[in-house]
């Protein structure tokens, strides 16, 4: 069984790696959408894949670290892409949720990066 659960954030940020020119080198925000994708048996009793209660306690953390910040300056994130976003994200929160699949960062409603690990 699948089951996802949905987290926004905002945040301001700016590539520093992308040319002169490339207007995402200045800075400004997004209104980020990240998906939490999970998979595994459900448990008979409870129902649950994993319960969402526990997917939120897992994910608050980070979503405090990242909420209302400039991610350039949060360690780990220098080059704010939503791909090293999505990597970021599951290199700090993997271990609490073995049960994880993938991670899909939105950068907008068009644009996302989804990291599984490989
Ligand atoms: N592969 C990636 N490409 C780009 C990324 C990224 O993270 N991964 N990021 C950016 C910029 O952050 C840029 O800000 C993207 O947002 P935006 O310019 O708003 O893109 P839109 O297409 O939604 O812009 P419109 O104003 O709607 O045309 C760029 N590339
Ligand atoms: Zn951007």
């Amino acid at each position: 069984m699948k089951i996802m659960q949905a987290f926004r954030f905002e945040a301001a940020h700016r590539l520093p790696n992308v040319p002169e020119q490339h207007r995402c080198r200045r800075l400004h925000g997004h209104s980020y959408r990240v998906e939490l994708r999970l998979e595994g048996p459900v448990d008979p009793v409870t129902g649950f894949v994993v319960d969402f209660f526990e997917v939120e306690a897992a994910f608050r953390p980070l979503l405090e670290r990242l909420d209302h910040y400039y991610l350039n300056d949060i360690e780990g994130l220098e080059n704010p892409t939503a791909e090293n976003i999505a990597v970021w994200i599951w290199e700090r929160i993997r271990k609490a949720l073995p049960q994880l699949t993938s991670i899909v960062v939105y950068e907008t409603a068009d644009c996302s990066a989804e990291y599984d690990g490989g």
